[in-house]
């Protein structure tokens, strides 16, 4: 997981989405999720497609947002679903064995429900309050990820707010994974924004 990178094409501050990606991985993004929430089905199917051909060279897995028809269609490589979305009990009987699925936790209730989930990891959701996605429930913050930590025995990601100035901590208080919408599509190079932030995880001792 590491540096999971969300895409978001109105965050790529009209450049190519393709393109931005694959600056990304290239500079060290190491799981992709495609997140469309306007597109229609059919495109949202050659999107994740394009992607997936993108991602192939760089051993990057897909993982799709939502909606797992979209992704049994392109063959990604899993499914992140919310509280909102299909559930954990349906999915897992739709996709095969051996896909990701990432699941958020919004609540210490979820968080608790998912210790009995064969899930590949916990988003932690939001850490920070973030533009990127306004309809959230309370951030957890640093103090939230040490009791999720404290409490779940699942690889833990966090989203929402990271960037340069708080990966370190998020790292040291238990996150495996670090997920970015803006910290990358919207920098000036995402090349080097995901350069940066591979090296700040790298350096950090994690618990
Ligand atoms: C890695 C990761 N974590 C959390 C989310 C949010 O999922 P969800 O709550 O279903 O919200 P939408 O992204 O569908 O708006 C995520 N996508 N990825
Ligand atoms: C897609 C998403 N999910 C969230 C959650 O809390 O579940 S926050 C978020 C957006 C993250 O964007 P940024 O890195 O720009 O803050
Ligand atoms: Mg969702």
């Amino acid at each position: 997981m590491q540096l999971y990178l969300v895409t978001d094409e109105n965050a790529c501050l009209g450049r190519d989405i393709f393109r931005v990606v694959e600056e990304a991985v290239k500079g060290g993004v190491t799981m992709v999720q495609l997140r469309e929430k306007s597109l229609g089905t059919r495109a949202f199917i050659d999107r994740a497609k394009k992607m997936k051909d993108i991602l192939h060279p760089y051993h990057v897995p897909l993982i799709i947002n939502d909606r797992v028809d979209v992704a049994l269609a392109c063959d990604a490589d899993g499914v992140h679903v919310g509280q909102s979305d299909m559930p954990y009990e349906i999915l897992k009987d739709l996709l095969p064995p051996d896909k990701i699925i990432g699941l958020s936790a919004e609540t210490k209730e979820d968080v608790i429900e998912a210790e009995n989930l064969n899930l590949t990891y916990l988003a932690v959701s939001p850490l920070f309050s973030t533009p990127s996605k306004t309809d959230t429930l309370a951030p957890w913050g640093m103090d939230g990820l040490k009791w999720v930590k404290a409490h779940s025995k699942n690889p833990l990601v966090v989203i929402g707010g990271l960037n340069e100035s708080n990966v370190v901590e998020a790292i040291s208080n238990g996150a495996e994974g670090i997920a970015v919408i803006s910290a990358i599509c919207s920098a000036a190079s995402p090349f080097k924004a995901a350069k940066f932030l591979k090296s700040m995880i790298n350096n950090t001792n994690k618990i």
